[in-house]
């Protein structure tokens, strides 16, 4: 066969990679699947075997790739320290832009495949000698966010099936082919390792790892240092939280600044949280004309819902240098910001190592 209809699908056993898989599979490519072993929450292996099942019924090849311990070491163990540090962190996005894309590019190499996909609800373009992502044609469903690291190597051999498609639209097509479990597989929700709630899963992890002795209660200040009440411990907060922090008072606070060394987390108005200027580290640029010194540029901060115009350039650090037209709350260190053009195409992204 041709080597570029080969693909390497990665497949979670969720309804997008298994519509993905026959999609590809109806417009013509020979496709082999691939699962990796992340994480199993609660040691559940049902995704592998559903995954093996689907690949069983559509006649296609299937592989599982344990990534268990780099997983733990890569993305876990990461999440922790930041937490730790007083950051927030973004597990999916490095995830997906150091862990599960560039092991398909390897395992693809490995085999032969030129060509990779996933489920992900995004579409690519070419322009002016450079492919970028822009987002899914279902705009709730857009994953582009987690995307913007990817590099033109991976980012020319990406097929992505469910960029045109929408979640329901993906429902009805897996169903009407006799897919049911497929098609009515629940959409993942959150972190995968911490669905819920992460303080759980951070109690739980440092506990076993004999680390909660590090968890003492602490101090809620305010911006002038007055005492306002105890608190858990500092990694179980993070800026511009409001809800859950256990205290009454006759006004809203949020968490403006978390201290890890002295224990102590600082509560202010919403207003007193408010930046207009971040600087991003480990930061990837599609193509530096397209995003550098513009007035127009579309910043997010967050998944769903936030967008900001910017202007971006590179400092003598070597950091980025984001200055927001308008200020933004819940701007914390360890959080990704990701740009977009005004038409919705991903210019790059980094992650925030300050702001003010
Ligand atoms: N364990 C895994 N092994 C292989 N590929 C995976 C795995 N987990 C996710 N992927 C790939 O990454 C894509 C995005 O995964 P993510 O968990 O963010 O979204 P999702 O909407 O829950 O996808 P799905 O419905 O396919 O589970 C999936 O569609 C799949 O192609």
């Amino acid at each position: 066969m041709d080597e570029k209809k080969r693909v390497l699908l990665g497949m979670s056993g969720g309804t997008d990679s298994s519509v993905a898989a026959m999609l590809l599979q109806e417009a013509g490519y020979e496709v082999t699947g691939v699962t990796f072993r992340f994480y199993e929450l609660n040691g559940s292996v049902e995704y592998l075997e559903d995954a093996r099942h689907l690949a069983e019924r559509l006649g296609i090849e299937h592989i599982t790739y344990d990534a268990r311990h780099i997983f733990r070491e890569k993305i876990i163990t990461y999440f922790v320290d930041e937490y730790m540090a007083g950051h927030t962190p973004v597990p999916c996005t490095l995830c997906n832009n150091y862990l599960k894309w560039p092991l398909l590019a390897q395992l693809a190499d490995e085999m032969g495949i030129y060509h990779l996909a996933t489920g992900h609800y995004v579409r690519k373009m070419y322009l002016d000698g450079k492919y970028y992502i822009i987002p899914g044609m279902d705009g709730d469903k857009d994953q582009s966010f987690f995307l913007w690291g990817l590099k033109q190597d991976v980012l020319k051999r990406m097929l992505l099936p469910m960029g045109e498609m929408t979640k329901p639209y993906a429902r009805a097509y897996a169903s009407e082919r006799g897919f049911m479990k497929a098609a009515t597989k629940k959409d993942s929700l959150g972190v995968c390792f911490c669905p819920m709630d992460y303080r759980t899963f951070l109690r739980q992890y440092l506990a076993s790892n004999s680390l909660n002795a590090t968890l003492a209660k602490g101090r809620f200040i305010d911006e002038k240092g007055t005492f306002i009440a105890w608190h858990e411990g500092y990694p179980f907060y993070t800026i511009g939280q409001r809800r859950g922090l256990g205290i009454d008072l006759n006004r809203a606070v949020f968490v403006k600044e978390v201290r890890p060394s002295e224990n102590e987390i600082v509560l202010a108005s919403l207003q007193a949280l408010e930046k207009t200027e971040m600087w991003l580290k480990d930061w990837n640029i599609v193509d530096e004309c397209q995003l550098l010194d513009r007035k127009d540029i579309i910043v997010k901060i967050r998944y769903r819902k936030q967008k900001n115009f910017c202007t971006v350039n590179i400092d003598g650090e070597g950091l980025l240098h984001v200055r927001l037209h308008e200020p933004l709350t819940a701007v914390a260190p360890g959080q990704a910001a990701a740009f977009y053009r005004k038409d919705g195409l991903l210019l790059g992204g980094g992650i925030i190592t300050g702001s003010k």
